[in-house]
């Protein structure tokens, strides 16, 4: 077990570079195995959850290479369908194997996913659309059993917004026989990488990034190089930290449109942020003012973010309030940010802030990944020494967090508990 130790207080000043998205990393490298052939995708994130889908890769026969932030994947000799339940289980993004083997075998045997503790996360939009494709799927002992003869375009309206199942259908729709159209699809920038990715496959995918996307099956897919786009909510959570800490940061290798819902909320709270082409600066400008959030599917403000941006609204100015609509419980943190000072309480799918002055140093823990970026956030914001656990939760999903914050200035240092 390891935790950091941190001695917060002091503004972050310096340039970071961004790693490729977690969210779209995760999509991207089972969904390689739709072609019969060598894919190489570089600005890959070295985090676990790429190690988990690498093991799992591997496990069904697919020949894997990570080379710093490039894997080669050769898919040309899959032997196995199923996916053993101790791989599965450690990370949410294992449910693309069924999307992935169903598409190119037609058949796929995928336990339930595992993933971040943040309320209920059924899988029935990802079931209905695999359904609607024309496959058998049915759950027997926590395995997900998914077969087709053939799968058949459709037409396939999702109930609710949902990343994963949008990604999924289009997995298993880009050979079926015909066309699919997803309506009410997700429209995050993760979403749309996979698309692209899919497209230079030879894949005929349209309308990717609005709310009805339509594919086309084609018979194969071949070989590609591809590169991921930046990480959106890595990228929030450092211009979160910039301001927390009243420094002064060039977050580097972003995409400045998809920052768009935290920039103008960051601007709101009178935070100065200037947008370049592909970096955004983020300087501290006094104590920030008090706003409410609203967490919604993309465009609007991202789940993942609500959690470091608890930290700067709790040393506002005034009562913030986050209302959390895309997760029924994520906010488990905010008892965690207590023992800092935070002054909050839940109500719901509510989170009443009140802002103070400071917050202070104190021992805490990661409850999920991105509660522990907002450990850490909040970490470096505070006075005085703070010690964070579990930080398995936050190796998930961030590439070297500590080395990056360390490289701005933070005081922070991973040690063996
Ligand atoms: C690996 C990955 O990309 N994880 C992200 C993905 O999770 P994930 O793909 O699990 O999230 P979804 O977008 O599917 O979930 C959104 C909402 O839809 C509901 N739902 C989803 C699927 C379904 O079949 N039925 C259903 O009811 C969920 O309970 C939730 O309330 O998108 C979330 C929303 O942006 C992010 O917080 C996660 O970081
Ligand atoms: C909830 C998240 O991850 P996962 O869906 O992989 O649990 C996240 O990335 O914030």
């Amino acid at each position: 077990m390891e935790k950091f130790v941190v001695r917060g207080g002091k503004p972050l000043i310096g340039r970071v570079k961004i790693s490729g998205a977690k969210n779209s990393a995760v999509a991207v490298i089972p969904a390689a195995i739709l072609s019969c052939s060598r894919c190489v995708i570089s600005n890959i994130p070295r985090i676990n959850d790429t190690f988990y889908l690498l093991d799992m890769m591997e496990y069904i026969g697919v020949k894997v290479d990570f080379q710093g932030n490039t894997i080669y994947i050769d898919s040309s000799n899959i032997k196995s369908t199923s996916i053993p339940v101790d791989l599965a289980n450690r990370l949410r993004a294992s449910y693309y194997f069924l999307g992935a083997l169903l598409g190119r075998y037609k058949e796929a045997h995928v336990p339930m996913p595992g993933g971040c503790n943040i309320g209920v996360r059924p899988i029935d939009q990802h079931i209905k659309g695999f359904r609607s494709l024309g496959a058998e799927v049915y759950i027997e002992h926590g395995i997900i059993h998914a077969k087709a003869d053939k799968l058949i375009g459709s037409n396939i309206y999702l109930d609710v917004v949902s990343v994963g199942a949008t990604i999924n259908i289009m997995l298993a729709a880009c050979m079926a026989e015909g066309l699919t159209v997803i309506e009410n699809a997700a429209k995050e920038p993760h979403v749309v990488d996979v698309a692209n990715f899919l497209n230079a496959m030879g894949a005929s995918i349209k309308g990717a990034g609005t709310d009805v996307i339509r594919i086309k099956g084609v018979s194969e897919l071949r070989p590609c190089e591809y590169s991921i786009i930046p990480d959106q909510i890595e990228a929030g959570t450092f211009m979160i930290a910039a301001a927390s800490t009243q420094g002064d940061i060039i977050v580097d290798d972003v995409i400045p449109t998809h920052m768009e819902p935290l920039t103008a909320k960051l601007k709101e709270m009178g935070v100065i942020v200037e947008e370049g082409e592909s970096s955004i600066r983020v300087i501290g400008n006094g104590r920030t003012k008090a706003v409410d959030i609203k967490t919604l599917p993309y465009p609007g403000f991202p789940t993942d973010l609500q959690q470091p941006m608890a930290v700067l609204l709790g040393i506002s100015k005034g009562t913030s309030i986050i209302t959390e609509n895309v997760w029924e419980s994520r906010f488990k943190y905010i008892e965690e940010l207590k023992k800092m000072g935070l002054n909050a309480r839940v109500e719901g799918r509510s989170a009443i802030i009140e802002g103070v002055e400071e917050l202070l140093g104190a021992e805490v823990s990661a409850t999920d990944l991105r509660a522990g970026a907002a450990m850490v956030v909040a970490a470096l914001t505070a006075k005085g020494m703070s010690i964070v656990h579990n930080l398995e939760h936050i190796d998930r999903g961030y590439e070297r967090i500590e080395d990056k914050f360390i490289q701005l200035g933070g005081d922070i240092v991973r040690v063996k508990d």
